[in-house]
């Protein structure tokens, strides 16, 4: 994603807020996600898969900006139980529609469709977005670093806490590490190190390692992005790092359930 991409995803969810906001009020958004039965359990279900070796999340990805369609045949239900079936810890669903062809809906049937914790992903700047995760069912919500200031994360961090959601707070290099770290939000969220560089689109597993040293010790580090292999994963497991965000590797797959056991073996 280059950051102009990034700027013009930005503009876009502007103007979605807008429109939700056109919708529901705050309080009935707020009301909706009271109603939802208790989230499952994000970071918990991916440290215990964590603890005996190695916690996935298996992310359900229809597009991306930079890869146009990655799977044709797309039914979330059905590859919600093949991640499940695959000793996925959790789900990621993209729910952004213009730019990921994702759809809140996928989310809802994922997870109804198997009993493991989901992450909205989306790209969420404000709290009405985070009210409405919960609303749809959501367990977790990611925040990107290079999208907010530090006040915003903590702003949103704080909400999606306060209902319950685990946080993916995401970076992808030293400087937002930083902000993160200043914020002092390590404690509080789940470490997402982003390998794709937001200019190339490439992706560097290099960006992981070499942040890792700068980390608190105990940081949950959730590495993000290009793991195709399971090269990749033993190499990151040699660093110490347990707990991983696959797409695209699993997505392109007849089976994404033989694909993650061929990536855990
Ligand atoms: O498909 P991959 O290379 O396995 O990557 C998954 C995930 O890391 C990627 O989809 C992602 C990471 N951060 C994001 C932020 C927005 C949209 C997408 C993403």
């Amino acid at each position: 994603m280059s950051e102009d991409i990034l700027q013009r995803i930005l503009a876009v969810k502007r103007e979605e807020i807008t429109a939700l906001a056109k919708r529901h009020s705050r309080a009935s958004l707020h009301g909706l996600a009271d109603e939802q039965a208790a989230p499952r359990g994000f970071a918990a279900a991916l440290s215990k898969k964590a603890a005996h070796g190695v916690g996935v999340i298996a992310e359900i990805k229809r597009a991306s900006p930079s890869k146009g369609l990655i799977r044709a045949d797309f039914e979330p239900s059905w590859l919600a139980r093949e991640y499940q079936s695959g000793g996925a810890a959790c789900l990621s669903v993209l729910t952004d529609e213009r730019f990921f062809q994702g759809a809140t809906v996928y989310l809802e049937q994922a997870r109804g469709a198997c009993d493991l914790p989901v992450l909205r992903k989306d790209f969420m700047i404000d709290e009405l977005q985070i009210y409405e995760a919960r609303a749809i069912g959501a367990d977790a919500i990611l925040l990107i670093a290079a999208a907010l200031s530090a006040g915003q994360m903590g702003e949103l961090a704080a909400c999606a806490t306060e209902l319950g959601m685990d946080v993916l707070l995401e970076i992808h290099d030293r400087e937002e590490l930083d902000a993160v770290l200043d914020a002092g939000l390590l404690g509080r969220c789940l470490l997402g190190i982003n390998n794709r560089n937001l200019r190339t689109f490439g992706t560097r597993l290099e960006t992981t390692l070499e942040l890792l040293p700068l980390l608190p010790e105990a940081t949950d580090v959730v590495t993000e992005s290009g793991i195709g292999v399971a090269a990749d994963v033993k190499r990151m497991t040699d660093a110490g790092v347990r707990r991983f965000l696959v797409g695209e590797s699993l997505m392109r797959q007849s089976s994404p359930a033989a694909a993650l056991l061929r990536l855990l073996a």
